[in-house]
């Protein structure tokens, strides 16, 4: 198929309304260097950490970038911090597995055909205490120096302490703002404490920017001790295969997407080809591109990048951590995730319990996964008791990147779920739509894909689960100029069905003063 035809004809039409009225340590001795913000061991044992020294950086010399000058500190890092792949669900206390992996080995499943997950030495962390570590994660927020000027890299010691900075990929993703719903929460919730993760403003527009910084850093390395890996490639509904395609692109590493036809909105179509991918437009669904993928990456040497890759899942946790963070480490009561392919969630659950587990905080939040209720398999299962999973076919819905039926993270977001006395909830079509306007009408620019947590933070409030005070985090999970055809049908009041409740499509008006003033003044009129 030609590149140009597969953009699909895309209706953008926003007709103008006629002119009514608009509607409403005995840990470890260290120190923190102020040039590195990296660990040197003190000759004195068992003192407790000083805290982080702020003082001013002294300027790299002019022929130096931050890449030089991160290789000049590097020789400074005595830390031993190590990470490998596990089977996914492996006994946590058992100090020697009888399967793992290095992470310069490329695998993707365990023995029995099952996920793996990246398991870090606990024992080497746990030298230091949460303290340490909170102090040296906030000492690197907001800063230029390569790599922790990253949300993801700035946590590299829980991401992946054995690479090489000089072998990191990153656009300085992460750090994204955590909105204050203010007035969504007051008007329509009644609630004071809620927030918006804006995961979605980030390089690419969504949150997979988290963790494909560290997949396609651990590509980079793996290429440069030459191992088999020509190119990189996914299965998206849209997202991803941005991501990736982005920052391959930043590497110099060839990337390859399969695109489910006419499934995904053009924003993300434009993005890997922009980027110079490898655009597969094929004639199917998500889990069709998905099944295509796994049995390509078998055969030839391109490295897996969807979630089934635990990698990926390192960064994406950041998210969680960056959210204590934010709340100066206080814990919120619950964090609500949209769910597609579900790796997301279980990543949020990996970031808390990290964070319980080293001494950061000292529990975890309620996790909430929502999902569409046109591509509903977690609900489904969570309903029927957690009885045995059955994948389906998932419907079209507007929040067209978890357009997906048959998850291979289900293992691990049942896990997520279970740990954290999580609950899931599901959206209808209309739902979703209004929770959007809803949101964009307080002065946010939100997804479909939040629509539908909004939605479950709103089934959740009604029922009385969530309480008025409760603290709440709802992620967001892509921009909302990826998916602004979504948003022009639904003010164009044109979707079948949908009765569009918080429409609002412009007025035309004919250029003459006098017609110009009457509507104005109705419309005053109606604020006033
Ligand atoms: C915008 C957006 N939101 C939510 C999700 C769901 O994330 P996950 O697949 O990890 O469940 C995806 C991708 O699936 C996505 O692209
Ligand atoms: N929404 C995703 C679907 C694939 O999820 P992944 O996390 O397994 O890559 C996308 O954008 O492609």
């Amino acid at each position: 198929m030609a590149a140009s035809s597969i953009f699909h004809p895309h209706r953008i039409t926003l007709k103008p309304q006629t002119p009514t009225l608009p509607n409403p340590p005995t840990k470890p001795h260290f120190r923190f260097s102020s040039t590195t913000t990296t660990i040197r061991a003190l000759s004195q044992p068992n003192s407790p950490p000083p805290p982080p020294t702020v003082t001013s950086k002294p300027r790299r010399p002019a022929d130096e970038n931050i890449r030089d000058e991160a290789r000049r500190h590097n020789t400074t890092h005595t830390h031993h911090f190590s990470a490998k792949y596990v089977p996914f669900g492996a006994d946590a206390d058992a100090s020697d597995f009888t399967e793992s992996y290095s992470l310069d080995e490329i695998v993707y499943r365990s023995q029995s055909g099952g996920l793996l997950d990246v398991r870090h030495d606990m024992d080497a962390l746990k030298k230091y205490d949460g303290t340490y570590w909170r102090d040296l994660f906030d000492s690197r927020v907001g800063k230029t120096t390569w790599p922790y000027g990253s949300g993801v890299w700035s946590k590299k010691e829980w991401v992946l302490p054995e690479i090489d900075s000089d072998d990191i990929v990153s656009a300085f993703e992460g750090n994204s703002n955590l909105f204050w719903a203010e007035r969504f929460g007051k008007q329509f919730l009644g609630m004071n404490d809620l927030w918006v993760k804006h995961c979605g403003n980030s390089h690419t527009g969504s949150f997979k920017d988290l963790g494909m910084t560290v997949l396609v850093s651990q590509v980079n390395r793996l290429r440069k001790m030459n191992r088999p890996v020509v190119g990189v490639g996914c299965a998206s509904t849209g997202d991803t295969s941005a991501a990736l395609s982005a920052y391959c692109a930043a590497a110099g590493i060839p990337s390859i997407v399969f695109l489910p036809a006419n499934r995904i909105s053009i924003a993300q179509l434009v993005q890997p080809i922009a980027n110079g991918a490898f655009v597969l437009s094929i004639d199917t669904d998500f889990d069709g591109c998905m099944q295509l993928i796994r049995e390509v990456t078998a055969e030839l040497p391109i490295y897996l990048a969807n979630s089934l890759n635990s990698l990926r899942l390192e960064g994406q946790k950041t998210a969680a951590i960056e959210i204590l963070q934010q709340f100066d480490w206080q814990v919120p009561d619950w964090v609500i995730v949209p769910g597609g392919n579900l790796g997301n969630i279980y990543a949020f659950y990996k970031g808390f319990h990290m964070c319980k587990e080293l001494g950061l905080v000292d529990k975890i939040p309620r996790l909430v996964c929502a999902q569409a209720a046109n591509a509903n398999p977690l609900y489904l299962h969570y309903k029927s008791g957690w009885a045995e999973f059955k994948p389906i076919k998932a419907n079209t819905t507007f929040a067209s990147a978890i357009q997906i039926g048959d998850p291979v993270s289900i293992d691990r977001a049942v896990y997520a779920l279970k740990n954290s006395d999580g609950i899931v909830e599901e959206a209808t079509e209309e739902e979703l739509m209004d929770a959007m306007g809803q949101a964009d009408s307080t002065g946010m620019f939100i997804c479909p894909h939040t629509g539908v947590a909004l939605t479950a933070l709103i089934k959740l409030r009604n029922s009385g689960v969530i309480k008025p005070t409760d603290k709440t985090v709802v992620v967001s999970t892509a921009h909302g100029l990826k998916f602004t055809q979504s948003k022009i049908d639904y003010h164009s009041e044109e979707i079948k069905d949908m009765a569009c409740r918080y429409a609002n499509p412009p007025v035309h008006v004919k250029a003459d003063f006098g017609s110009v003033m009457d509507v104005l003044k109705t419309y005053l009129l109606s604020k006033a």
